[in-house]
């Protein structure tokens, strides 16, 4: 019985990533685009989510600072999910839902792009750094899940939304981990050309 849960839930997850690839090989390519296009300016890539999101900020900043593939440079990410004085004094002096918005603030820049990651989408604190990253003149480049929520509706054709097409936040997250790798590989690519064992 418990075997049959496994399969079903390995089965679930490998038929859903087939499925998503036809829809999202697109916005993923434009996401690699725009998130190449600010680090060649100089610009930096930062990146918020809550529980298993936060912990997807920081296996991208991970990459792109350390190494994905290839021997490199280091490249400027950086997880808002990290600094727990940072996110305690502003959750207790503020408000649970200002912890990225406020490093938002704090480190972006006009050109910088705002990695945002919720699976509905709806996040409140995710909603609020996307709002001041837009002020900011930043791009977002959105992961969502259950139809894209309320940060769907915020983004503007100067954005990504890659909304992955499933109702289980489970399955989603194991989607935009995937997503992710697309992103670290197709900014090598973009760096270096080839394949990742050229
Ligand atoms: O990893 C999981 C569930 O798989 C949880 O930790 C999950 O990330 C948390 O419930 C989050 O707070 C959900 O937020 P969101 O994806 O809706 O923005
Ligand atoms: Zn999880």
């Amino acid at each position: 019985m418990m075997n049959q849960r496994i399969l079903d839930q390995f089965r679930e997850s490998a038929d859903l990533k087939m499925q998503a690839a036809e829809e999202l090989a697109l916005p993923i390519a434009q996401a690699v685009e725009l998130m190449f296009t600010a680090l060649s300016n100089g610009n930096k890539i930062l990146a918020c989510g809550n529980g298993g999101s936060a912990a997807d900020c920081q296996h991208f900043a991970a990459e792109l600072v350390g190494r994905f593939e290839r021997e490199r440079l280091p490249l400027p990410a950086l997880a808002l999910t990290t600094d727990t004085s940072i996110i305690t004094a502003v959750g207790n002096d503020y408000n649970f839902n200002e912890i990225y918005s406020k490093q938002v603030q704090a480190f972006g820049q006009s050109g910088d792009v705002l990695l945002a990651l919720s699976t509905s989408g709806n996040s409140a604190n995710v909603l609020a750094a996307i709002e001041v990253a837009l002020d900011r003149d930043m791009r977002i480049v959105a992961l969502t899940g259950k139809g894209g929520g309320a940060i769907g509706a915020m983004l503007s054709d100067a954005d990504v939304h890659i909304c992955v097409p499933h109702d289980r936040t489970a399955r989603i997250q194991e989607v935009h981990l995937l997503t992710i790798h697309c992103l670290c590989d197709g900014i090598d690519v973009a760096l270096f050309g080839g394949d990742a064992n050229d």
